[in-house]
Parts: C-alpha cells; structure tokens; sequence
C-alpha cells in the first residue's frame, strides 16, 4: 500500500467511511487524531527513551523479567530462524527485556524492536504493544494497520500479561521488520504469544503464592498438569488472592463480566461447587478425569490444586526473602536486617523515613518496598526543592499508592508549615486512597528538629519508623554489588562482562562519596572504555572526588574490607604495617 493511499484510508475511517480494517485498529487510528493529536502526514522515528529511564523501567520490572526470562527464552527458540524478534514492554510500553539476532541489530535499532523502544500508543501510534496496552487484548498490528508511516513495513503480535490481581504490568511481543504475507499469517504468532504469556502469568502466580493452595483448571483434561488454562490462589478460608487472565476471564462470567480484580477476595465456593477442605482430592495423585469440577454455572472443567509448598512463614518474614526488596542488596549484616524490617513494614501503612547518605539506595529502596505489595499502585515522587502541588492533585495522582517525599530538610520554615497541612489533610481521606508516605533525607531530621530547625509535627507524621542506609564503603556486599550491576549492564554488551581481579581490589578500596550512584557511574563508563568483556585497572575512570577524613573506626573499615588488611590500607591511604599496628593496639586481632 502505497503512503498516500494510507493517509486517504485514514481520512476515510476519521469520517466513518472505513473499509473494513479490524474495529481495533479504526478505533486506534481514531485515538492517535483526536486524542493524541497525531497527523500521519508526518511520521516520526522510533522513540528510545535514555539510558537512565531504561535503567529505572529496567529496574521496576525486574522481578517479571527475571520469571518471564525462561519462557522468553522457549519462545524465541521457537521462532528463531524466522527472523522475528521478541519484546518485553512494561505497562507504560518501554521495552525492558528483547531477544533478536545479533545479524540485524542495527535494522532493528532503527526500527525500535529494540531495548528502550517506547510503544506507548500516544508515542508511536497504532502498534502492537501500545495498542495491547489500551485495548487489554492480544491484537496483530500488521504492517499498514500502524497509523505512522514508519511503522508500516512492520508487523507486530502482541499479548498483554496481568499481574495476579488482574492489573495489566507488561506485554509480550514478536515482531517481524517486514513480512510479505497476508496479516492472517501472523494467527499462529498470535497463538504463541497468547500462549507465552499465559504461561509467565501462571509461573508468577505460582512464585507469589509459594506458602498458598492453587488450584489451576482446564477444559480438556490433557495438559491439565504441564500446562493449565487458568489458576487462582486461595488463602486458608478459601478466599482468592491471585489468579491468571485466563481465571479471571471464567469468574467474570460468574461477576456480570466484571474484569477489574473484583474477583480478589471473593470465596472459591461462590464460583465452584467446591470448598478448600476438597482441594486436597484434587492433587496430582488422582487421575485426572477424576479431577472433574462443576463451575456454578453449570461448566464442567477439570481442577489440579496443588498444595502449599512450604511450611507458611509469618507474612512479614516472607516478602523480603524473594520479592523486590532482594534486589537492595547482598549478604551484607546491616543490609540484611534493613530488608527483614522493610518487609515487616512494607505491607502496613506506616510512614517511613529513609535516611543516608546520597546515591546510597533511598528511593530503590522507597520503590521495592511499593513494589512489594501486590497491585499496579501509582507511585508519585514530591521533590521538595521544587513547588508543593495543590492538595487535590497530589491526592488524586497519588491514591491508594505510595508519596515518596525526597528531601524535606531543605525545606523553608514556611514551606515546612505548607506541607505539614498538605500532608495531614491526608489523614482525613478514606483509608483505600491514603497513600503511604515515604521519606527520604540526606539530613538528619531528628538533629534538625533538636536545634529547632525543623518541625516536630511535621517530623513525627514523616518518620514514626527509620529505616538507616549504609554508606557503600562500609558494605560488605560490595563484590555481590558489583555483579549485580554488571548484569544490569548487560545491554551494553554482546558479550557476559567480567572485572579482573585487580580491577575488583581497586574498586573495593576506594572511598565512594558518591556511593552507588557513583558505583553505577564507574561502572558503566568502565563498560564503554574497555576493549573486551573483561574490564580491567586502566579502563576505571579516576574517582571523581579525593577521599574526605571520616570518623569510621578501624573495625568498621576492616570489616567493610572482610579482615583484608591490604584493602583496609589502600582505602585508608596508610601502608599494611600501619594498620597491623593499629589492629593490635585497638585489640581487633589475637597476639
Ligand atoms: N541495590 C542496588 N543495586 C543496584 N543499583 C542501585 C542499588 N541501589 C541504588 N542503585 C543505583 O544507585 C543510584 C542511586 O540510587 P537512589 O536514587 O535510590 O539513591 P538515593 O539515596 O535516593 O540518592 P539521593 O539521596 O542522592 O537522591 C541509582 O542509579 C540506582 O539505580
């Protein structure tokens, strides 16, 4: 189809004379004119968003790219050969996780099958993910059903996957860079998307929902075991706490087709002639026609529950073991217990005060203890060095989610005085659209408050708990860090990268004022310096600032460094022997 015979098809459908393209996509095209503003006259390239925002989108959606990584993985098998490549987008549509042959990378670059692509509807226009994102529903966006002209030779199948409450919270896609088969082509690429999703939905409800009965459920007996249409999660009174789309999809039949999560929270038997003392007739040791269950509605579907797997922990001990709050870091004391209370804490609504020093984790940690409760809850940051908005925006922007508050102790007296009456207003919202407050500060609030600098009312409604974050060069998780991030860098390298040992030591030793931040910064600058996948001492940028004298004591430093006396020197700036001496003298070693 040639460009001017796409725009009069455009004009055509805007005035409702369409020619019978899927009502998805008029309904789409209508969308990026009159809501979007959009002219298809000028078509626009490919949005990546920076390196920074890819990191940060990277970072949210890391638990679903690390459990939806292996079924990634089979499905681009599957496809491999037939030059498509595979997307995972979050639910804003930036691409997070992307599987494509090395051969066409720069193609696919340009074309924005690639990381950091944003396909968000308003962006790109009609299109696999953002379309899937607005519309709920696996779709097929194939070549000439995109609105912008430089998404035309493309064709792009894409399924959304919803976390366990019912929420959209990323989409998978495979797209071809161009196909010259009819769209019907693409009904098995459409079939496979479906499928892998499903599947990443089941493998996140079944990780959720460790400690909880399941019980999945087919129509057809075969797969019932390996690969089931649909599954709900109960609690010990038979009340659901997750399910699949799929799940969802058959309870609303039950809920006036209610597909908004309403299920949550409703008991199983108002669905199945069955209760949660049955479940265990269902388990796998029964052959599976025997595993029949009767929906109310009178369906019969066949059910395999699958019991508890471990001993169920208390609930606050259990978050921060494998979800986001992980993520903060390794086998590190003080790191380890801040995780433990965080994840007692995370699902109350107690106010939080995050405090360290800068770039020491405060608002990653802010953001997996958000993203540590179930649900897509807005998360809305209030920079204090910029204007208070008005009560009524921040509450509506901020409902039944978390306001993290970044750094009240620059704040005027005046402005302390604004926002202590912005934030008590809060208390008087229904407890459902009460966000959390979290706090972080830099300052010590409480020193503040005691010279009279800061508000004591506006000090106790932030901080009834304080959660401290230590300073980097006093972790001892440093080596577990330093994977870590390297992993995250994995996209800017083909290859798997590796630090040499030496390159290591001289990390460990420095003084990192910046702290992660800066770590980050090292690294990544590191990354693009080095010739190969191994960094070494000459491709470490200097640190950017002279180390500064701190009250650490010797036994902090030793322990920060595992005992190694030669670190402890390079970062004391001191030789061996001087440490030694002064190890024996403070009594931290024997003889
Ligand atoms: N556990 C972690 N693993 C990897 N990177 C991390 C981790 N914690 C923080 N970072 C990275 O360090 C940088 C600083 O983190 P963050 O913004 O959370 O710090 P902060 O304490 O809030 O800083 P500031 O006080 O300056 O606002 C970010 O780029 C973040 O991605």
């Amino acid at each position: 189809m040639s460009n001017l015979s796409h725009l009069r098809e455009i004009d055509q459908v805007l005035s409702g004379r369409g020619m019978g393209r899927d009502a998805l996509v008029e309904q789409s095209w209508r969308r990026c004119v009159e809501e979007y503003g959009m002219d298809p006259a000028r078509p626009s390239p490919a949005h990546i968003v920076t390196e920074a925002r890819l990191r940060e989108h990277r970072e949210q959606s890391e638990r679903l790219i690390a459990i939806a990584r292996s079924g990634l993985e089979a499905l681009f098998r599957q496809i491999a050969g037939q030059k498509y490549v595979l997307l995972l987008a979050d639910a804003k549509g930036v691409t997070v996780d992307y599987f494509g042959d090395p051969k066409f990378e720069e193609e696919l670059r340009q074309a924005g099958l690639f990381l950091g692509s944003d396909w968000s509807e308003e962006l790109a226009g009609t299109c696999g993910v953002g379309s899937c994102i607005i519309t709920r529903e696996a779709i097929t966006i194939h070549q000439s059903d995109h609105f912008d002209l430089t998404h035309t030779p493309l064709s792009c199948t894409a399924a959304p996957i919803f976390d366990t409450r019912g929420n959209l919270t990323a989409v998978l896609d495979i797209s071809l860079l161009r196909s010259p088969q009819p769209k019907i082509s693409q009904s098995l690429a459409l079939n496979l998307v479906k499928a892998s999703a499903r599947r990443v939905e089941m493998a996140n409800l079944m990780a959720m929902n460790r400690g909880d009965w399941v019980l999945r459920f087919s129509t057809s007996p075969e797969f019932l075991d390996v690969d089931p249409e649909a599954a709900v999660a109960l609690d010990g009174s038979g009340r659901i706490i997750g399910m699949t789309h799929g799940a969802e999809r058959v309870l609303a039949r039950q809920m006036d087709g209610r597909m908004d999560g309403a299920a949550i929270g409703e008991r199983i038997d108002r669905f199945f002639d069955l209760g949660i003392d049955s479940l265990p007739d269902l388990m796998r040791g029964r052959p599976t026609e025997d595993r029949l269950i009767q929906l109310r509605d009178g369906q019969g579907m066949f059910g395999h529950a699958i019991a508890p797997q471990t001993e169920r922990r208390p609930p606050a001990h259990s978050p921060g073991e494998t979800g986001p709050l992980q993520t903060i870091g390794g086998s590190d004391p003080a790191i380890r217990r801040l995780q433990a209370d965080a994840a007692r804490l995370a699902p109350t609504g107690i106010a939080l005060l995050l405090s360290g020093e800068t770039g020491t984790g405060k608002e990653r940690l802010a953001r997996a203890i958000h993203t540590s409760q179930p649900g897509n809850r807005p998360f809305v940051t209030l920079s204090c060095a910029a204007p208070l908005p008005d009560p009524e925006t921040l509450v509506e922007a901020a409902a039944g989610g978390t306001l993290f508050l970044d750094g009240p102790g620059e704040l005027s007296p005046a402005d302390q005085g604004r926002l202590h009456r912005v934030l008590a207003g809060l208390d008087s919202l229904p407890l459902r659209r009460r966000p959390r407050l979290i706090t972080a500060s830099t300052t010590d609030l409480a020193s503040l408050v005691r010279a009279g600098a800061f508000r004591a009312d506006l000090f106790f409604l932030l901080a009834p708990v304080t959660l401290s974050l230590p300073p980097l060069r006093l972790r001892q998780d440093f080596d577990w860090l330093i994977d870590r991030l390297l992993r995250q860098f994995g996209h800017l390298c083909p290859q798997s990268l590796r630090i040499s040992p030496a390159a290591r030591a001289e990390l460990k030793a420095r003084d990192w004022p910046g702290n992660l931040r800066e770590l980050a910064n090292t690294l990544e600058v590191a990354i693009a310096l080095a010739d190969a996948a191994v960094i070494d001492l000459p491709d470490l940028p200097p640190a950017p600032l002279a180390p500064v004298d701190r009250t650490e004591t010797l036994a902090d430093i030793l322990a920060a460094c595992d005992g190694n006396m030669a670190l402890a020197a390079r970062r004391m700036g001191v030789n061996r022997s001087t440490i030694l001496r002064r190890a024996r003298r403070e009594g931290l070693l024997d003889g």
